[in-house]
């Protein structure tokens, strides 16, 4: 969980319904916020020490914590690196826990999906705070220790209060649920050489609460060689429908020192149609204002395209709207360009809808003006007159780099901040 805790300027705007106002957290003194702030420096040093301890100790005494946890960010040190950012901004914003409001938001929607509850929080707490003991030694006396138990509570409360807003609203929407759902595959469809969508639909047959374009759900497999269950989060890749769900996934292979996808391999190769999973309500801040009439610019790079798909979708579903969207995608080449001809047959009947599709290279058959429009990665000299429109929103999803790529671009382009959204799955350190 607090592994996601990145604490990073990420413009997204303020979407939840429960509001971070409505928590309150219990206090510290003025007294144990300078103690937290005094330990900022030996956080920065010994940071990825005290939580690679932390996770060693509380995945030990608690293994059944492995089935929430993501057990490749552990391996890689993906995990303790997030976290000791996240312990070490969050002891620098003490003062100020209001600024960390933006990613209270995109770490409480993820661990909703994930199914953390209120008494996950001791744990997580005991084992931290014994870690960072361990680690920094003499230099933690009790009244180091008070103030970081005083801290770890106000984040802890903060946490529980936005999340159990999450799952109240959850069981409140029709069709909502708390925790897993049975699901199916009832259908599978490759959608270029290394994406499949796979199609959702609950066992029990009920109703599916409507989503927001953007929004993810975790599913969760069970992985023989762990002997434990691993969540994965998928964004939704089609409009809201309340019969089923659609994700998409890229079958990740191990490349250079990332190791191969775990969940993702299993989804391609031992989940054949009729087999079952878990999935989670829907959740995610990362959401298209479906009421705005201003244009919208999806931008994607990659397997990033589905949570645009969504959105896409979903604008030209509503009648009697000609909301400009402008569609921005980036793929190595037309065999990797997931749902290409959906695309096409979208821009060809909808004449509000237009796209520009950068290939990195071409392949074989790879047709210009129908395929793609450029050989390149995104270039905004090319595309501005087309992409930066007065009043548009600013959707990005993709590779990290990528995503930094375009929120640079937009911004040296004079696009607001607020008007740039940024769907952020991944640690700050890929
Ligand atoms: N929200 C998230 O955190 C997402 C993360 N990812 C991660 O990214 C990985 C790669 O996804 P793929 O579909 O294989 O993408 P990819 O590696 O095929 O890249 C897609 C396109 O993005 C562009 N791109 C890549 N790096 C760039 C850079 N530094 N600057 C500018 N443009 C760049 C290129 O045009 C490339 O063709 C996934 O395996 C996943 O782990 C992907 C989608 C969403």
């Amino acid at each position: 969980m607090f592994a996601q805790l990145v604490f990073r300027r990420l413009n997204l705007p303020w979407l939840a319904r429960r509001t971070y106002s409505s928590v309150t957290p219990r206090g510290l003194t003025m007294q144990q916020k300078q103690i937290v702030k005094s330990t900022i420096p030996a956080l920065q040093e010994h940071g990825v020490t005290i939580t690679t301890l932390f996770y060693k100790r509380l995945l030990e005494k608690h293994p059944d914590l492995k089935n929430v946890f993501n057990v490749t960010h552990q391996a890689t040190g993906e995990q303790p690196a997030a976290l000791a950012h996240a312990v070490w901004a969050y002891a620098v914003n003490i003062d100020q826990p209001k600024a960390l409001s933006t990613a209270v938001s995109r770490i409480g929607h993820k661990h909703a999906s994930l199914g953390i509850m209120p008494d996950h929080y001791p744990i997580v707490g005991e084992h931290l705070l014994a870690a960072i003991k361990d680690v920094l030694g003499p230099a933690v006396n009790d009244q180091v220790l008070d103030a970081w138990k005083a801290a770890y509570q106000q984040l802890a409360d903060i946490f529980i209060n936005f999340e159990q807003g999450l799952y109240q609203q959850g069981v409140k929407t029709p069709g909502g649920w708390k925790g897993w759902r049975k699901f199916y595959v009832s259908k599978k469809v490759p959608e270029s050489d290394e994406i499949i969508s796979f199609h959702l639909t609950p066992l029990d047959k009920g109703v599916l609460p409507s989503y927001q374009p953007g929004q993810f759900v975790s599913v969760r497999c069970y992985v023989p060689e762990l002997g434990s269950y691993q969540p994965r989060q998928y964004s939704l890749s089609d409009m809201s429908n309340r019969i089923n769900f659609r994700i998409s996934v890229k079958r990740e292979f191990a490349k250079d020192s990332k190791p191969a996808g775990q969940i993702s391999n299993v989804l391609h190769e031992s989940l054949p149609e009729g087999a079952e999973l878990d999935v989670s309500m829907p959740f995610g801040d990362f959401i298209l204002d479906i009421n705005a009439s201003t244009p919208a610019v999806l931008i994607s790079g990659g397997v990033g395209l589905t949570p645009m798909m969504s959105m896409l979708k979903t604008i030209i579903s509503r009648q009697g709207q000609a909301r400009q969207v402008v569609f921005v995608h980036a793929a190595r080449n037309g065999r990797v360009h997931a749902m290409k001809s959906d695309l096409i047959q979208i821009v060809a009947e909808n004449p509000s809808v237009s796209r520009v599709v950068f290939y990195e290279e071409k392949a074989e058959n790879d047709t210009h003006g129908l395929d793609y429009d450029h050989i390149g990665r995104v270039d905004w000299a090319k595309i501005k007159d087309k992409a930066i429109l007065p009043d548009a929103d600013y959707y990005i999803c993709g590779p990290q780099p990528f995503m930094k790529a375009q929120n640079k671009n937009l911004e040296s382009l004079g696009v607001s901040p607020e008007r740039i959204h940024m769907e952020v799955f991944g640690s700050p350190h890929d």
